[in-house]
């Protein structure tokens, strides 16, 4: 994938990974913008999620990272609005595959439930594979609610 800016997002439960995302990204020279959360006190991760979601929307960030505990709050929030196609992953073959399959704009990852070596691998992924469009370009057409 082409990579401009990395948009991140966590709650405070996705924060310490985020950390860790942060480094990653710094070592791989990529440039990033962090929409929040910016500390562990607790916090509702449905406001960093429609802040970058709007991010992506608007283009100033592509592609998204978002946090938080289960992965799965701020998933439902991302997915809310209509330029997001944004995938949980907690092992390097989903992250493989949300790219592959789904062309994921936003990779989304459980900061309870994986360690950072896990998350490397799945930004490895997430980051290299590309689109295989074909029958996939189809579905991924579709998923819009149809009018
Ligand atoms: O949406 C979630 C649960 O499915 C996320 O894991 C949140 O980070 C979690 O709900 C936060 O929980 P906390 O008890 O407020 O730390």
């Amino acid at each position: 994938m082409e990579i401009k800016t990395v948009g991140i997002a966590s709650d405070h439960a996705g924060y310490p990974l985020k950390k860790f995302v942060i480094q990653y990204l710094e070592e791989h020279g990529y440039p990033y913008k962090d929409y929040g959360t910016y500390s562990d006190l607790s916090c509702d991760y449905s406001d960093f999620g429609h802040a970058l979601a709007e991010g992506i929307e608007k283009g100033e960030v592509y592609p998204g990272i978002g946090i938080c505990g289960s992965g799965e709050g701020i998933n439902m929030t991302l997915n809310k609005h209509q330029g997001v196609r944004a995938g949980l992953a907690w092992i390097p073959e989903i992250a493989h595959l949300i790219r592959q399959h789904n062309d994921a704009n936003v990779l989304v990852m459980p900061g309870r439930f994986i360690d950072n070596k896990t998350a490397g691998n799945i930004m490895d992924e997430f980051f290299s594979v590309p689109f295989e469009g074909g029958r996939h370009q189809r579905r991924v057409e579709k998923m819009p609610i149809q009018k």
